[in-house]
């Protein structure tokens, strides 16, 4: 059995026994496991165990199969004779200058440059190098500091190269070079594409502003944009992964998991791949060291240990390295193995190269930022949303401005330069900024200053009082600022943010609140009123509060929720400063803020007096039956994909059931689709969201749980299907595109009978699409997939139309046409028979009597 078999069978072994002592526990034991744990989360715990316990094994299994690595490789170097055994007489170790020097003329040796790499000088370029402005940056250890980078400051550590190139306009490139940690940047303008490449822990990014990321976690991996720049996701989990376009195009896909490696290219620049037999070597390295294997049945796992990108991070000595040839090739040929360790190096440090991942994230948002204000500051673009300022000239704490350097956050947005100065004096302000420009920052970081000033009167309390209260429409929004405020939050150890929302256990809550810190809470008004109202204690806590948010304020002050902001405010503490944020502030929403707001408080827009929307994207309606809506939806979306191929759709309904039904209908057709809306558990919810955050390619199909504050980046078109509640809401609904000042695409398809809803946002740049022609054959397919929806959902769309357009004023008011237009839906979707109502139901809505309606009996 080979070492690598051996390995892995016992890892799995050690699994296999720890799952066997996990499913023993699951028989018959105690119904309650200590730390008041029920099985599942026993089992899980023990799971966890068991995977970090086979992780540090693996760990340690690596560095002493390193470590057995270069004890033959210096032998073998030391001994090209294979009949001299390093036990025989003859044997003598290498002296590091007789070292080097089989190093260097193995490298001379014809055929042998592609063991060579960027780091070691150029093999044909040289004359570029006359144009390259070598920059060095300072300090071994440290985080890459992008901005000196950037800025061509003096580095040890980890050089820079800035490579002119003559025909930049279309595929100019800088090329980042080091000795440790090499990357390679190619923002190229026409894709605008920008890749990285470091060596020793590498990372390929290309992010074609359509396409998707990647990361590389530990160590490297490749990834190359087919000729469609349709990008395949790889992501490499610890040691190697290469892939290359096998023959031009052609893209491999490969996922590692532990110790497995592939290389396919006739390309590869090192270390490229080697087959067992001595016919198939492509003779760069007869060194079987370095073997790798390939299964039989093609399969590319099963591999030991990469040699792609595994220099190793001992590399201290190559740090110091004196630039001599000999010295740099022998690292780049043989990675870690020919560096003399003098210790293994520690799990910790291994666990530490994560952090690589936001190295190169910080790079890419920087450029990308860059590179963006940059375009629009030569345009003279009104639409861009960043100010000249950054964040390190305001008064903001440096762990902030570090971790908001970390995120990629360098200049502020227009909406943080007007507000946080203001918010930071302490005063009240209601602010109100186009939708996708940062609002959530501005408000986020002097809630942190405040956390940050009032721990220093708090240290000696046991437990320390809420500063901060943030409330927001949804749960999913309240997701999206905790997870924000922990970004910025990253430095500043002890300080906490939790957030409180229905659809979760109200236990787990109540557990987290007393055993972790909790500075600032982020919530949904019901759970906050339960914790409030059930929970004794919570609102002592609240009586400490110093900052509320409200986000989203003109939602949370109209009607829906206006009440149980009202009894929330009656807990707070009445000195206090509030800020109101909002994309929409109607006139009415303004008269109410006095109910939360000082009377003397700034006032702080930054739409002006123009349209609330971004002039980047383009908005239309399209006016058609409503029987067609369906059909029109298909042909929209056939219609985008087909010119956006890495396309992010959003289709908002008027109800959860109406989602349900569109979301039901267009899975049947085959198209690539999620659903979002309140009838759906809360995991779900954030699963969804959270992979429509990530993913491209995919259409949401949502309710208005969606219209509010979700950063979703890169949405390419917002469908929005019936006529929306009222202009915030379809200014809302529209702003989950053309974020962060990029372009985007809205449609607004409305019956004949909802065009009156045109008047309301007669001043915002739409313009009419005609009714795009169908295909007959597709009618037919649609009617064929609405057979096979589910008879339930279509009864309760029904209720939900019903129910929605009873609701709309201008609709509502004519019972006789609005239950005739029920009729007709009902026909549309495929449904012989008016489903009944509750006789409560048709007295609440005013249907009583009304031909048409059917009672239940
Ligand atoms: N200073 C900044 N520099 C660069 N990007 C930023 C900055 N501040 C915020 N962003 C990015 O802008 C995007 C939109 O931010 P955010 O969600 O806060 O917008 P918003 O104004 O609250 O939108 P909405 O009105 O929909 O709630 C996010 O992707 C965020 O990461």
């Amino acid at each position: 059995m080979s070492s690598s078999t051996i390995f892995h069978h016992r890892s799995r072994t050690i699994f296999r026994h720890h799952s066997l002592t996990i499913l023993r526990h699951m028989g018959g034991g105690p119904r309650t496991f200590p730390g008041g744990l029920n099985k599942w989360q026993w089992k899980r715990l023990h799971e966890k165990q068991a995977r970090q316990k086979e992780q540090r094994l693996l760990d340690q299994e690596k560095q002493l199969y390193q470590a057995r690595v270069r004890s033959e490789i210096r032998s073998k170097l030391a001994d090209p004779d294979p009949s001299v055994h390093v036990n025989s007489p003859n044997y003598k170790p290498l002296s590091p200058k007789e070292h080097i020097k089989t190093l260097a003329d193995r490298f001379m040796k014809e055929g042998a440059e592609d063991l060579w790499n960027e780091a070691d000088g150029p093999i044909s370029s040289v004359s570029s190098s006359s144009k390259q402005q070598i920059v060095r940056i300072e300090s071994n250890h440290n985080p890459i500091d992008v901005k000196r980078m950037l800025s061509g400051q003096n580095s040890q550590s980890y050089s820079v190269s800035n490579q002119l190139s003559e025909n930049s306009s279309r595929f100019g490139y800088n090329k980042f070079n080091s000795r440790r940690y090499s990357s390679c940047l190619y923002p190229d303008n026409q894709y605008k594409s920008l890749n990285l490449n470091f060596r020793n822990y590498s990372a390929s990014l290309y992010p074609d502003n359509r396409c998707k990321l990647l990361y590389a976690r530990r160590y490297s991996s490749c990834l190359y944009p087919d000729n469609g720049y349709k990008l395949w996701s790889l992501n490499a989990r610890h040691y190697s992964v290469c892939l290359y376009p096998e023959n031009r195009y052609k893209l491999l896909n490969v996922n590692a998991s532990h110790y497995s490696v592939y290389n396919y290219s006739v390309r590869a620049s090192r270390f490229s791949y080697r087959k067992n037999d001595s016919s198939s070597s492509d003779g760069t390295d007869d060194d079987e060291g370095y073997m790798m294997k390939e299964r039989r049945d093609g399969d590319l796992r099963g591999v030991r240990l990469s040699l792609v990108g595994s220099d190793g991070e001992g590399s201290d000595e190559e740090g110091k390295g004196n630039g001599k040839k000999g010295v740099m090739m022998s690292s780049a040929a043989l990675g870690k193995y020919d560096v003399k360790k003098t210790k293994r190096i520690p799990l910790k440090a291994l666990e530490d190269e994560d952090d690589l991942s936001l190295h190169v994230q910080v790079i890419r948002n920087e450029f990308n930022k860059r590179r963006m204000a940059e375009k629009d500051r030569e345009m003279g673009d009104d639409d861009s949303i960043l100010s000249p300022k950054r964040f390190d000239e305001c008064n903001i704490s440096p762990l902030t401005v570090k971790a908001l350097t970390l995120a990629g956050y360098v200049q502020m947005t227009k909406v943080q330069d007007a507000t946080i100065s203001a918010c930071l004096e302490g005063k009240d302000a209601l602010v109100k900024a186009k939708t996708g420009t940062g609002k959530s920052a501005a408000f986020l970081l002097p809630a942190i200053e405040t956390v940050l000033k009032a721990s220093v009167n708090n240290t000696a309390k046991r437990v320390p009082p809420i500063c901060v209260l943030i409330l927001c429409p949804t749960r999913e929004l309240a997701s999206q600022i905790t997870a924000e405020a922990n970004v910025l939050l990253k430095y500043h150890d002890g300080v906490g943010v939790q957030s409180l929302v229905g659809g979760t256990r109200f236990k787990d809550d109540q557990k987290r609140l007393e055993t972790e810190p909790c500075h600032i809470i982020v919530a949904t008004p019901g759970r906050l009123l339960d914790h409030i109202e059930n929970k004794s204690g919570f609102s002592a806590r609240l009586m400490g509060l110093q900052m509320l948010i409200l986000d989203e304020a003109d939602h949370l002050l109209d009607l829906g929720f206006r009440k149980d902001i009202e009894k929330i405010v009656d807990c707070l503490p009445r000195k206090r400063q509030t800020l109101l944020f909002s994309a929409t502030l109607p006139k009415e929403v303004r008269r109410v803020s006095q109910l939360v707001l000082q009377r003397e408080h700034a006032y702080i827009n930054t739409v002006g007096l123009g349209p609330e929307t971004h002039d980047k994207v383009n908005q239309s309606y399209v006016i058609a039956p409503h029987e067609q809506h369906f059909q029109i939806v298909h042909h929209l979306l056939k219609d985008h994909i087909f010119q956006v191929p890495n396309y992010k759709v959003i289709v908002f309904c008027t109800t959860a059931m109406m989602t349900s039904l569109m979301f039901s209908l267009l899975r049947e057709m085959k198209m690539n689709v999620r659903e979002i809306h309140s009838r759906k558990p809360q995991l779900y919810r954030t699963r969804v969201s959270e992979e429509f955050k990530q993913e491209n390619q995919l259409i949401l199909i949502t309710s208005d749980v969606s219209s509010r504050g979700m950063n979703y980046p890169d949405v390419s078109l917002v469908i929005q299907v019936g006529v929306p509640v009222d202009r915030e809401q379809y200014i809302n609904r529209l702003g989950r595109t053309g974020r962060e000042g990029k372009g985007g695409v809205g449609i607004l398809l409305l019956a004949p009978w909802e065009e009156y809803f045109l008047q309301d946002i007669n001043d915002l740049p739409l313009h009419k699409s005609p009714s795009p022609h169908l295909d007959p054959d597709m009618k037919l397919k649609i009617e064929k997939s609405m057979a096979k929806v589910d008879p339930s959902v279509k009864e309760a769309a029904y209720h939900a139309w019903l129910g929605y357009y009873n609701s709309i004023r201008e609709i509502g008011r004519d019972k006789t046409t609005l239950v005739e237009l029920a009729k007709v839906f009902c026909d549309t979707i495929g449904l012989e028979k008016v489903p009944a109502l509750f006789r409560k139901t048709v007295l609440k809505m005013g249907l009583k009597d009304i031909p048409g309606i059917r009672v239940r009996k």
